[in-house]
């Protein structure tokens, strides 16, 4: 009924784009920090951020610093890192981090965060089948994110951007974070299925050698999740409850 195989006995699930329309928001607000930066930087030869390419490419799925290093090592530019306490205006890498964490913790307050409804109902029927639920996420917004939107009380731990950095592990694609949310479920990684909507994130759940990898493909790219380790690959968590027959999966 939940499209996983037998012996998977707990969920990893993503937040941002896999149970909460929040990729988007980061999307935007990424693009917003570093079109600024890059205008300012070089006027003339100002080459906006890419919602599409650059943010599933260098972006998505990465805790904020990763973000920022990756998205400009593909520009050519490198910042010095700063400290955490930075400005939004200083050049450096934690500095342009707080820019867009500024602006994405703008629209979270203006717009909400939206559930995805397809999404809210899995976590329901996992529960209701006895199954752990965690989420694994890069971003330090989880816990806002998650009080907001009242899923709190349908998951029963969380690992995210601010465990990362107190416990010292590598972000998405390293699978540090899941593998963090199988030992607080107390599973094996063998017993557990990872839920992914960004490349990093599948990549993550591959190399931790995780029973299953489910990519939830939001923006038509379902042929590159599972190149780049996705076992099965739907749009929304809700057709894994159709009972139809998912390809490496059981119904
Ligand atoms: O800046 P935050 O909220 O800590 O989030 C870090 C990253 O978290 C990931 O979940 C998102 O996919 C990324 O887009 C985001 O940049």
């Amino acid at each position: 009924m939940l499209g996983l195989p037998d012996d998977v006995t707990t969920c990893l699930f993503d937040l941002d784009g896999v149970l909460t329309r929040t990729a988007t928001v980061h999307a935007a607000a990424w693009k917003q920090a570093f079109d600024e930066f890059l205008k300012q930087r070089d006027p003339e030869h100002f080459t906006p951020f890419d919602k599409g390419h650059d943010y599933d490419e260098y972006v998505d799925g990465k805790p904020r610093e990763d973000g920022v290093r990756d998205f400009l090592a593909s520009r050519g530019i490198h910042l010095p890192e700063g400290s955490p306490d930075d400005g939004p205006d200083e050049a450096t890498v934690y500095g342009l981090g707080n820019r867009k964490n500024a602006e994405v913790q703008r629209r979270i307050l203006t717009d909400g965060v939206d559930v995805y409804e397809g999404s809210r109902r899995y976590l329901q029927a996992v529960r209701d089948a006895g199954l752990r639920r965690i989420v694994v996420s890069s971003s330090a917004n989880t816990r806002q994110v998650l009080e907001v939107t009242g899923l709190a009380e349908l998951v029963e731990g969380r690992v995210d951007g601010v465990t990362l950095v107190e416990q010292h592990l590598r972000g998405k694609p390293a699978p540090d974070s899941f593998l963090a949310g199988a030992k607080l479920a107390g599973v094996q990684p063998s017993q557990a299925a990872v839920f992914e909507d960004a490349l990093a994130g599948v990549a993550a759940g591959r190399a931790g050698n995780f029973g299953f990898v489910i990519g939830v493909d939001r923006v038509g790219q379902a042929d590159q999740l599972r190149a780049h380790g996705a076992d099965v690959v739907v749009r929304d968590l809700a057709e894994l409850l159709s009972g139809e027959p998912t390809s490496g999966a059981q119904a």
